[in-house]
């Protein structure tokens, strides 16, 4: 028993990023840590807690990596062409998934290879407490500026929170508001400003800072670094 077994639970993982911040030819989520692609080390964090957890991964249109890593012919995984943005390439797998098998729906970035199994259950426990919708978060740790190139403003970082992945909301009101937000033309870079937007309420769930996404060059001796000190 793990926790998460009763919930009717499955998970989406956006894959479809080319990673122009990490100026590599190969996409970042195929670049290797430990042998390992970070996409590989991703979904294997998702699925600690729950090895069979359905999941679908949205790949970009002309994906040539894939089919190349140990996660095809995986048991319970589905692939499905990703869209323009990341909000795109979530919907695009969201619609894979029928409402009337699952309640609710993981979100986590093929990027975030350090999600730690400690931090998953938290997410799910707080969540099924609060009875809706949440993110893992962290607190901004530096002091804040607006403006540029001069400062206009010192912003009070209280209550100033990093967003992070796993994300867990219901799947219909995800699906829903995040239809409907890319139909109005807002912008959103994670599920929980599509489910702001609708006006539903999203926890904040306190998580480690080591769950970084690898966005630029040196995220990956840091993300190397976490991933020998995590085991
Ligand atoms: N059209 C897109 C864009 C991004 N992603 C995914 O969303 C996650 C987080 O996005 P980000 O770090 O911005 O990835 P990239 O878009 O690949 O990076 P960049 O913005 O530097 O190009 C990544 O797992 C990425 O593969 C996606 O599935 N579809
Ligand atoms: C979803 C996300 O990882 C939360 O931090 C993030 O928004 C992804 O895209 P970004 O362009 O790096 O903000």
């Amino acid at each position: 028993m793990t926790g998460l077994d009763p919930l009717r639970l499955a998970a989406v993982v956006p894959a479809a990023g080319i990673g122009s911040r990490m100026q590599s030819e190969l996409p970042k989520q195929y670049l290797k840590l430990h042998g390992r692609t970070i996409l590989e080390h991703s979904v294997a964090a998702l699925r600690q807690a729950q090895p069979q957890l359905p999941l679908v991964i949205a790949l970009a249109e002309h994906d040539r990596y894939f089919s190349q890593t140990s996660l095809v012919g995986c048991g319970g995984i589905q692939t499905v062409p990703g869209g323009k943005e990341r909000a795109d390439s979530v919907l695009a797998a969201l619609q894979q998934l029928d409402v009337a098998s699952y309640d609710w729906v993981l979100v986590h970035d093929a990027a975030r290879p350090l999600l730690h199994v400690t931090d998953l259950k938290k997410l799910v426990t707080q969540c099924q407490q609060a009875g809706c919708g949440g993110i893992l978060a962290a607190p901004v740790r530096d002091t804040m500026k607006r403006g540029g190139p001069q400062i206009e403003q010192t912003v009070d970082r209280h209550r100033l929170w990093h967003a992070l992945t796993p994300q867990l909301f219901p799947l219909l009101p995800l699906k829903q508001a995040l239809t409907a937000a890319l139909a109005e033309g807002v912008t959103i870079t994670d599920e929980a400003s599509a489910m702001e937007w609708a006006g539903h309420p999203v926890l904040l769930v306190e998580g480690r800072s080591d769950n970084i996404k690898v966005t630029r060059p040196e995220d990956l001796a840091l993300a190397a670094f976490y991933l020998e000190t995590q085991r």
